[in-house]
């Protein structure tokens, strides 16, 4: 019955709770989405009116306790949420949709086993595979359908990974413009960073200086 979608569902998530969210951002309104299925809960932080021209600012975040709870250098997701915020903050308009799949999706037990990995010289993809995972096992579905709630057919995608430009293009999002969200390296996550570009084919610009 918890599964069952609500009135306001759509697709794979329902609508179940909303309230402002004042952050060192600004003040949001925060919106919880229950996937079928798994139970997992969604979050939508959305500023200003979503409709009309030009197409909304938008992120796709994928949850990394460790970035982003505990301040872990070893990888760039945390400055990337607060990045992602700021520039909607900026703009007063725009959507971040936040999907709980830890760890690409295998979970905080397995990220951190997988890290215990990459302590011992294997790179993020590796440490995947080691432990018997595809490197991005992501399920894009529940933010096609929460931005399909908004009624949103439009947006404009802050990332620098082109498997999730292309997942979202293929579930039907039109994505107009792809915008990067680029963290400055440090001497932590520089490997990782360098691994995401060479082995996973992310867009970034600046970690040999810009020229590729
Ligand atoms: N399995 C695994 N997951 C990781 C690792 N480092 C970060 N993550 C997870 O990776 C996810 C973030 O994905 P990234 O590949 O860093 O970036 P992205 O969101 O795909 O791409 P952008 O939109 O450009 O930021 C979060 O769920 C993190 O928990 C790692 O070494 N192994
Ligand atoms: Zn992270």
């Amino acid at each position: 019955m918890k599964q069952q979608q609500a009135a306001s569902g759509r697709g794979t998530v329902s609508h179940s709770s909303e309230c402002d969210m004042p952050t060192a951002h600004g003040c949001f309104r925060m919106h919880v989405f229950a996937e079928a299925g798994s139970g997992r809960e969604h979050v939508a932080l959305v500023m200003g009116d979503l409709g009309g021209e030009p197409a909304p600012l938008c992120r796709v975040h994928s949850e990394c306790l460790t970035g982003e709870v505990l301040g872990s250098l070893r990888c760039d997701c945390g400055s990337q949420l607060d990045d992602a915020l700021a520039r909607i903050a900026a703009l007063g308009r725009g959507i971040l949709i936040y999907l709980r799949q830890e760890g690409r999706g295998i979970g905080l037990t397995e990220k951190i086993r997988a890290y215990a990995l990459q302590d011992q010289g294997l790179d993020t993809v590796e440490a995947n595979e080691r432990l018997g995972f595809d490197a991005d096992l992501r399920n894009y579905r529940p933010a096609v359908d929460i931005l399909a709630w908004f009624g949103l057919p439009q947006v404009r995608l802050m990332t620098n990974n082109p498997s999730k430009l292309s997942a979202l293009r293929a579930e039907g999002v039109e994505v107009v413009n792809r915008e990067p969200i680029i963290a400055d390296p440090t001497a932590h996550n520089e490997a990782y960073l360098r691994t995401k570009r060479d082995r996973m084919g992310h867009l970034f610009d600046p970690l040999d200086g810009g020229e590729d």
